[in-house]
């Protein structure tokens, strides 16, 4: 089996979880472009969706279904995203995308998070992925030298704008052994809108596609 078609039986998977009537939190990535495709086969029993991303938007859009400004909806039921690495506390790092800012905005505001991966995305410790952060264009340089003084090898990523017009540093040899800690640092220095790290709001269900089928995972 590829790593592509156990994205898309997690993607897949996540199906299960979306009520009818409801506002569906939708990620951004491959394996969540997967769970589009199957939220598509259910657009005429919910009530829309809000995106994480221009590129998700736009698919959501493509497929007929509506997309929600998230200033006009109070409650989303479901949130499902994604992740670069998954530990088994349910922390993640995501933003391999560079959609970690919205992904967390949308995440926040969602009753549960359903986080969909194959197999390669789970890891005893956070860290061998590069950590995004997103960063204020002016702020790059003296974010990369606090992120330096944490232990971390910074590299800009070059050509790369968000959304949200910001720059992304990629934090490189960052063993993360408390991930709700090192979330909570690196979002506290100036200059950085947020970081990968999602510790402190994980995931409720994990979603892993493996060769022998998917496996369901709650804490
Ligand atoms: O955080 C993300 C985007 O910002 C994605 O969820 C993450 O990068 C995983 O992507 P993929 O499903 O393509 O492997």
């Amino acid at each position: 089996m590829t790593q592509d078609e156990m994205k898309k039986a997690a993607g897949w998977a996540a199906l299960q979880y979306v009520k009818q009537g409801t506002i569906v939190g939708v990620g951004t990535g491959s394996t969540v472009n997967h769970f589009i495709d199957a939220l598509a086969t259910m657009k005429d029993d919910i009530e829309g969706a809000v995106s994480s991303s221009e590129a998700s938007t736009k698919k959501l859009i493509e497929l007929g279904i509506e997309v929600f400004d998230l200033n006009s909806v109070d409650l989303i039921d479901v949130y499902v995203d994604g992740a670069d690495e998954i530990n088994d506390r349910m922390d993640m790092i995501k933003g391999g995308g560079a959609a970690l800012t919205r992904e967390k905005i949308v995440a926040a505001v969602a009753k549960k998070f359903i986080c969909i991966v194959d197999n390669t995305k789970q890891v005893p410790i956070l860290g061998d992925f590069p950590l995004p952060v997103e960063v204020i264009p002016m702020a790059r340089s003296y974010v990369a030298r606090e992120l330096v003084k944490l232990g971390g090898d910074p590299v800009y990523r070059q050509g790369v704008v968000t959304d949200n017009g910001n720059v992304i540093l990629d934090v490189y040899n960052m063993q993360i052994l408390d991930p709700k800690v090192m979330e909570t640092k690196i979002n506290a220095i100036v200059g950085v809108v947020t970081n990968g790290l999602f510790a402190n709001r994980g995931a409720d269900v994990l979603l892993v596609g493996t060769p022998d089928g998917v496996n369901t995972i709650t804490l």
